[in-house]
Parts: C-alpha cells; structure tokens; sequence
C-alpha cells in the first residue's frame, strides 16, 4: 500500500513538476556524443556507432523531465553548424576524449570560439570529460585548467569525468542536465 501511494504521489508531483530541457551535445569528432545520447536515451552501450553527419535529434523521457538532444557533429566540416543548434537550449553540452591530449588545445579552441558567439550568452555549459574507463585519462581538474573553463564568468559551468562505457558518473550528469529543464 505504501508503494501505491508514493507513486500516486509521484504521478501528481508530475503533472506539476515536469519540466522540458533542450540539450545541444557538441564537441571533438570521436569524442563520444553519440555514445552519451545513446547511453542517455536508452541505458545502452554500444562500441558500434558511426561517425555523425551533420546532426541527430532525439526527445527523450527521464522521469518527470522531457529532453530534446541535438547531438551534432564533430569532424571540421560540421563545426560552424554547432553554433545554430546551441542557440536557445537549455544547455550546452561539450564532449571531450580525456585520453586525447593531442587534441585538447583544439578541443579548447573550438569552445572558446563557440562560447564567443553573442547569441549564446549566458547558456548553461556542461563540459564532460569521457572515456575515464581507459588508464591515462586526464582527471578533472587538470582538463578545467586545460580547457581554461575557470576564465569563464558569464554563465553557470559544471565539469564531470566521465565514462559512456561504465557509465561512471551519469547519475550526476543527469541530475544536472534535470535541473536545467523549465
Ligand atoms: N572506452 C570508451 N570508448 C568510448 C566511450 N565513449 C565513446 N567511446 C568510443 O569512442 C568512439 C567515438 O564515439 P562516438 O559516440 O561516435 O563519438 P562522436 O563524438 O559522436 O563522434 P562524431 O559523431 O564523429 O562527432 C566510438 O568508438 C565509441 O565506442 C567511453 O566512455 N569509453
Ligand atoms: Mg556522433
């Protein structure tokens, strides 16, 4: 009996408390933003995804919130499209390979130069370090300094390493994306 009334409870609580949040995952090519949607959107992982082209929609139901994911492509051809996607979300979301050093000062780079768009003031930043199931990862505070995010000042920023392998730290990344939502 307990158990019917918490989820009565819980269906009301929602007709009140749902909320809508519109995402925009960008980042490197490879970084692994499909994977995240993927493991988001169906609990699933999967090493065999394709390299996206130009973008993928996806609205997803997680609890009370209801998500619309723009996930976007990586390579150079596709990176001044991410600009267009980012414009009136809720939040950014910006993938980085935490073993791809090679590529952090890139990685840096295109955020900055995305950030700097006037009509992205102000949006939500969310910065996932991915792939810290594999040894020599980059540890949070490291890619924070790396990706210079403390110079960031005109918008809320969280950072969180990450595996869409092991899903290690999703429930965090969730219980942020969910408090973005209006
Ligand atoms: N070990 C490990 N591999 C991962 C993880 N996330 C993604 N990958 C792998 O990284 C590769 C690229 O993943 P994608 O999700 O396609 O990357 P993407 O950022 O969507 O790439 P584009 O669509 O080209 O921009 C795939 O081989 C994934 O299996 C992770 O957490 N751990
Ligand atoms: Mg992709």
């Amino acid at each position: 009996m307990p158990g019917f009334f918490t989820s009565v409870f819980q269906w009301i609580s929602g007709l009140f408390w749902s909320k809508q949040c519109e995402l925009a995952v960008v980042g490197l090519q490879a970084s692994g933003k499909t994977s995240f949607v993927n493991v988001i959107t169906s609990g699933q992982w999967s090493e065999g995804v394709v390299p996206t082209v130009a973008f993928n929609f996806r609205k997803i139901r997680r609890g009370n919130v209801t998500m619309k994911v723009w996930d976007v492509a990586g390579q150079p051809k596709f990176r001044s499209m991410w600009e267009r996607y980012c414009n009136g979300v809720d939040a950014i979301v910006f993938v980085v390979d935490s073993l791809d050093k090679d590529r952090f000062n890139t990685a840096r780079f295109e955020l900055h130069q995305l950030l700097g768009q006037p009509t992205l003031s102000g949006v939500p930043l969310l910065v996932l370090g991915n792939k810290n199931d594999l040894e020599g990862c980059t540890p949070v505070n490291e890619l924070i300094k790396i990706l210079q995010l403390d110079r960031i000042s005109d918008r809320p920023v969280s950072c969180y390493s990450c595996s869409m392998k092991s899903q290690h730290n999703l429930d965090i990344v969730l219980e942020w994306l969910s408090n973005r939502g209006h």
